[in-house]
């Protein structure tokens, strides 16, 4: 048995993980991380790009800079894993990136998104390594109930775009710390990031959640909910292109769009300075987020055994207790600041190479 356990291989992943301000990488060996690094995006360098996949060669050399400083022997990595983009709808899982995928997400099948640059990046590392990219539980993994779906517009279905692998991964961490299994509870999971996805779990299940790239409450860069006549009209004012139009919704809209700035821990500096029209803005994201929360309650008809926050934001003590403040009642607060994200992408690779599971195809 000892003499199994020592021939077992150990393998090399790298994992890239672009969010909307930042591009997360790691290097794992096996469950252990040799290496992580948190690249920060400066707005003006990413607003010198219209649309996210021009921001490829950018982003990559970045990464080949940062693994070159830490002297990574690339021949020794097993496989590429990066987060999943806004694909068609799927299951969740590992799938193993393929010319179809990449070419979806070239043509930005389902809006713009920084996620979408994960396939990409991870198949332009893997390529000249002759190892295979992955991604893991992509953004529109769709498990919604069929009652969520309807929008009153036969045209206009409701579809699921969200945060869907750090909410399972923390969902999952949550049913362990209770003894559970993921499947038996009923959860809301809060992911607070540049985006925000608040999504109701039930037997392992996300059965309703807000599509964070156009619903519910607005968030760092995106919009929320929208009034629709009026978007209708901004639409035939002239004043817009279609594609300017959809890029402002997800990229220089929400907080920013008040404040200027993405970054919420200069909003609690002006906060703290007496700055009023920052601390409306920052309540109202928060009360919106809390009305989400309220929403989600319904849906899991009240059985909510726990409110999980988690996301970049819930490292704020602020915007906790601002939450807690209005959602308490429902059920008991937990939270699990940052994302698993990295961990969560590692492991589903870990998993095909080690042939527990096998890679789906897009
Ligand atoms: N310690 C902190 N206190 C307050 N705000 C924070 C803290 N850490 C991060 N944030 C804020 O959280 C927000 C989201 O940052 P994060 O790096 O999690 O985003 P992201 O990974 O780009 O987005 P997403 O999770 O949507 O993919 C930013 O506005 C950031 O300023
Ligand atoms: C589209 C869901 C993920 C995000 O908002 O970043």
């Amino acid at each position: 048995m000892w003499k199994k356990e020592r021939m077992k291989k150990a393998y090399k992943v790298l994992v890239i993980n672009p969010g909307a301000t930042s591009t997360k990488i790691a290097l794992y060996e096996d469950e252990k991380v040799l290496l992580s690094d948190n690249i920060r995006h400066a707005t003006e360098d990413l607003s010198a790009y219209k649309e996210v996949i021009e921001q490829l060669p950018y982003r990559l050399q970045l990464i080949l800079d940062r693994l070159s400083k830490g002297k990574i022997a690339m021949s020794s990595i097993d496989a590429v894993v990066g987060r999943g983009g806004l694909l068609k709808p799927l299951q969740g899982g590992t799938y193993r990136v393929n010319a179809k995928m990449l070419q979806d997400l070239k043509q930005a099948l389902r809006g713009e998104h920084a996620s979408n640059l994960g396939a990409l990046l991870a198949y332009h590392m893997a390529l000249p390594l002759k190892k295979e990219a992955y991604i893991v539980d992509p953004v529109s993994v769709d498990e919604l109930n069929p009652l969520a779906r309807l929008s009153g517009w036969p045209e206009l279905p409701r579809t699921s775009l969200s945060h869907v692998l750090n909410s399972k991964a923390v969902a999952r961490k949550v049913a362990a710390a209770k003894g559970k299994k993921y499947e038996e509870m009923q959860l809301i999971v809060v992911h607070l990031g540049t985006g925000i996805s608040v999504s109701a779990h039930q037997k392992g299940q996300i059965i309703d959640v807000n599509n964070a790239m156009e619903e519910g409450p607005f968030s760092i860069d995106r919009t929320g909910t929208l009034p629709a006549r009026a978007l209708v009209q901004l639409c035939y004012s002239g004043k817009y292109e279609e594609k300017d139009l959809l890029a402002k919704m997800s990229r220089s809209a929400g907080l920013f769009a008040y404040l200027g700035t993405k970054d919420l821990q200069e909003v609690e500096r002006r906060i703290i300075d007496g700055d009023e029209e920052a601390e409306l803005v920052f309540k109202s994201m928060l009360y919106q987020t809390a009305k989400e929360i309220g929403a989600m309650a319904t849906v899991l008809s009240g059985q909510v055994e726990a409110i999980v926050f988690t996301g970049g934001m819930a490292h704020s003590d602020l915007v906790i207790q601002t939450l807690r403040e209005r959602v308490s009642f429902i059920a008991p607060t937990v939270v699990y600041a940052g994302e698993m994200e990295m961990e969560a992408l590692a492991f589903g690779a870990l998993r095909v190479l080690r042939g527990e599971e096998e890679a789906l195809v897009y």
